[in-house]
């Protein structure tokens, strides 16, 4: 085995060396064909031309071109010869040589030819021919058809001609790339015949020349003409002419046999030979173009060899089943086209179905009409029978005499006639233009009332506009104007006027901040910050005063009082019935609820409630007092020695110690009122938070007050102890007025000592002598929720209910309600103060 395979080896070097140096000799040589396949001895030397052809046939003739150099030429056969004897020993007795021809297509693009033999593989270099394959090329790029290389292992026929004769001829197995075989240009495919055949001198050097026995005729002579299409064609001596030459001939002609050999070689699968014959008829004999014919009809199932017989029967069922096919195609077409013609027939049936349905109804119709004319024309020709025969019988009829006409009337007649129609013309033509007139004024009429209700819907829409402008404007006024009163610290007052007799009310509420009072004729207008009709719920009424009950939590001292006539619903607006509390309940309600809220803040809240009657003070909240109360003051700050303060919590609580308070309080009936209250009532709740987190205290007052009745004495019909109590009530209303007085025009003193009331309402009604103390935000959060709550000074200055009655009898005390509460609207108390301690100093300040 040993030796075996280092003899192999041994042979296989030397075909290497062989190759690399014919690739060397191609590189130099005048080689005619360039080929990887080109097989040539080492030392052919200059002058000879080593030539391959048919390549794809792979029958290889080696011929000198130098007819001169014949002892250099028999050394190059015998060298040749000797290398064949070698390399294709196995040739001449079948066996396959494992020289393998492949193409490598390289990453950069580059397509090489490659050889590989027992393992080792080589390629064709440009410039330095043959190369062993790199192993780093194996990642670097892929072989193409590697799997044909396998498939097209072919028996290769070789001619070894030397000067035109034939010195060894025999056969080897070679693996042939197909993409390679398929890209061998087809020059290469020039016929290798040189057999010499007996026949005309002529072509009798000529390789298309040949010779063939037919039967009959014996041997003759044939030559393969290049016409348009190479043709094959014999002499035919008798008629002196190159006849067609059969088929059957044809392929024992040597220049077609060996492109038989050729096709057959490379397509085992072919088994007949006169078909292949007929094939390179049709491809002008060029075995490429019937080979890659064969493959595109049946693939590569021409390349397994099969049994001649099964071979055949094989091809002949795939033509039947492609005949089939065919035939199966024409006769769909046929039928589609029987169809559509069958569709048309059926269409034009029915369409003549339809025109003779028509026609039949169109006879029986004339048919109809034929005879109604044959009963009228044989009518008619009864009567002309009877009138024929009457004629015959009657005395002949006498023309009646035409009546006399005058021609002079006549032709004025028709000259009338003639003046009228022209007159009719004119009058038709004149109204046609007045209607056409009348037409396009209607048409501009309609275009100008359609302009008029467009610009009328845009006037209407820039209406619109300016009125939702003009509202925008006048919120954004009352906003401003609001604000304005705001930064001044106005007192606030708000009208309410209660239900009356529904005929002839002295008062009318104009607008939400507007009324109006009737007297005598005249009527005067009053404007406040609001104005509530007698409609207006106990709800409603309180939404006004809402804004400032936050900032009583937040250490400021806060004041609504009620105004108004005696029975005009002081006590109404203040406390209300249970059911619909008034303002009192409801701010200390919210009062609680804000307190409730502010979790960082311990709240501790104090009810007091007091009356002033007869200029004295009543306790109300305790019957066990003894001497009256009197008031201190201690610069601007008021305080009421022994005045009860009761501890709150809840909202019960606080409904006990009022309900408490209101059965204390003084009332005595009047003729205004069954219940009238004849004192006034002043609820003090002072609101004390401590911050949890800074420890800043805040102290607020709300002081809830219900005035007594401003009604004239005269009115009440007071006597004895009313009437004292009536003076004592209108001197305290009037020390109030007088003190909103001095306070309205900034007088330098404000008398607020001239009554207990205004004494006692001083520290609500001007400005405080308790200074806040300048802290830093972060250190109060009772400041910050001041701030945070958005509270302006007017926020926490004063609330006037001016209460009025729509009784015309009521009128004048109407009016002077209406007047004190205008008079105070326009009283500037300034900016409020706020009441806080500071961490550090609030238990001195205790
Ligand atoms: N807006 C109102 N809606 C319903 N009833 C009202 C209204 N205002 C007043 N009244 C009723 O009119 C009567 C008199 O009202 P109220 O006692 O409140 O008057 P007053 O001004 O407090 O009188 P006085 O000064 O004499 O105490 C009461 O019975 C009260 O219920």
């Amino acid at each position: 085995m040993g030796s075996a395979a280092s003899v192999a080896d041994a042979k296989n070097e030397e075909v290497e060396s062989v190759l690399h140096r014919a690739g060397e000799d191609q590189r130099t040589d005048d080689v005619e064909c360039k080929d990887v396949l080109s097989i040539a001895p080492h030392n052919v030397e200059e002058g000879k031309t080593v030539r391959q052809e048919e390549p794809t046939s792979h029958a290889i003739e080696i011929s000198s071109s130098d007819e001169s150099n014949t002892e250099l030429q028999d050394e190059g056969v015998e060298e040749i010869e000797t290398m064949f004897k070698k390399t294709m020993a196995e040739a001449s007795t079948e066996t396959e040589v494992s020289l393998a021809f492949e193409s490598f297509l390289h990453k950069n693009g580059t397509l090489y030819s490659c050889f590989s033999q027992h393992g080792s593989r080589v390629y064709v270099d440009e410039t330095n021919g043959l190369v062993p394959f790199p192993d780093e090329w194996y990642s670097e790029g892929r072989f193409i058809n590697a799997n044909d290389e396998v498939k097209l292992k072919k028996t290769v026929t070789f001619i070894i001609c030397a000067q035109g004769e034939q010195i060894k001829k025999g056969k080897c197995c070679l693996s042939v790339c197909l993409s390679e075989a398929q890209q061998v240009p087809s020059q290469h495919m020039a016929p290798s015949g040189s057999q010499h055949t007996t026949g005309e001198p002529a072509v009798a050097e000529d390789d298309r020349a040949s010779g063939v026995h037919i039967q009959g005729k014996g041997m003759v002579m044939t030559y393969m003409f290049e016409e348009k299409a190479n043709t094959c064609r014999y002499f035919d001596a008798q008629s002196g002419q190159w006849l067609l030459l059969p088929l059957q001939w044809e392929m024992n002609i040597e220049f077609v046999r060996i492109r038989i050999q050729q096709v057959m070689g490379a397509l085992p699968g072919l088994g007949d030979q006169k078909e292949i014959t007929a094939a390179l008829r049709q491809c002008n004999y060029d075995p490429d173009e019937v080979i890659s014919a064969y493959l595109s009809i049946f693939g590569d199932v021409l390349f397994q060899p099969a049994e001649g017989e099964q071979n055949n029967r094989e091809l002949n069922s795939f033509r039947s089943h492609l005949e089939k096919d065919r035939v199966i195609e024409d006769l769909k077409q046929q039928l589609l086209d029987k169809e559509k013609e069958t569709d048309s027939l059926l269409q034009r049936n029915s369409y003549l179905a339809h025109e003779s349905h028509y026609l039949t109804d169109v006879v029986q119709h004339l048919n109809r009409k034929v005879a109604e004319l044959e009963a009228d024309q044989q009518e008619a020709r009864e009567r002309i029978r009877a009138l024929l025969t009457r004629r015959s019988t009657a005395p002949p009829v006498r023309p009646d005499p035409r009546p006399a006409v005058d021609p002079g009337r006549l032709q004025a007649l028709s000259a009338l006639t003639r003046g009228l129609n022209v007159s009719n013309k004119q009058l038709r033509s004149t109204l046609g233009q007045w209607l056409r007139d009348a037409r396009n004024q209607m048409k501009q009429l309609e275009e100008a009332a359609l302009r008029v209700s467009r610009a009328e819907a845009e006037a209407h829409r820039e209406v619109e506009e300016l009125r939702s402008l003009y509202r925008k404007e006048a919120v954004e006024r009352k906003a401003l104007y609001n604000r304005l009163l705001e930064l001044q610290g106005n007192i606030r007052v708000f009208c309410r006027c209660r239900d009356g007799p529904a005929a002839n009310p002295c008062l009318e509420v104009t607008s939400e901040e507007e009324v109006a009072v009737s007297q005598k004729g005249s009527k005067r207008k009053f404007l406040f910050d609001k104005v509530y009709s007698s409609g207006a719920s106990q709800e409603k009424v309180f939404e006004g005063t809402l804004p400032i009950i936050a900032s009583c939590a937040d250490g400021y001292n806060i004041c609504i009082l009620a105004y108004g006539q005696t029975g005009s619903g002081k006590t109404y607006t203040m406390m209300g019935p249970k059911d619909k509390p008034g303002v009192n309940v409801r701010s200390i309600r919210e009062l609680l609820r804000i307190c409730k809220e502010r979790e960082k803040v311990i709240y501790a809240l104090k009810i007091s409630m007091l009356e002033i009657y007869n200029d004295s003070l009543n306790d109300l909240l305790t019957k066990s007092s003894t001497s009256p109360l009197e008031i201190r003051a201690q610069g601007k700050s008021v305080t009421v020695p022994g005045l009860t303060a009761v501890d709150v919590r809840t909202e019960d609580d606080i409904l006990n110690v009022m309900e408490l308070g209101e059965k204390n309080r003084k009332i005595a009936s009047t003729k205004m009122n069954i219940e009238s209250s004849r004192s006034h009532l002043i609820l003090t709740l002072r609101v004390e938070g401590t911050d949890t987190v800074s420890g800043v205290t805040s102290h607020g007052t709300l002081t809830l007050c219900d005035l007594a009745g401003s009604e004239r004495i005269s009115k009440t019909e007071a006597r004895g102890a009313r009437l004292l109590e009536a003076a004592s009530i209108n001197k305290s209303l009037t020390a109030l007025g007088q003190v909103f007085s001095a306070l309205k025009c900034n007088a330098l003193h404000v008398p607020f000592r001239n009554s207990k009331l205004t004494h006692l309402l001083q520290p609500c009604l001007s400005g405080d002598a308790k200074v806040a103390f300048n802290l830093p935000p972060q250190q109060s959060s009772i400041i910050a929720e001041s701030e945070h709550s958005s509270l302006s000074p007017r926020h926490c200055t004063p609330v006037c209910f001016v209460n009025v009655s729509p009784e015309p009898k009521n009128v004048a005390e109407t009016l002077s309600t209406l007047q004190f509460g205008s008079s105070i609207r326009q009283v500037v108390l300034g900016k409020a103060a706020q009441h806080v301690t500071p961490a550090q100093s609030s238990k001195a300040d205790k």
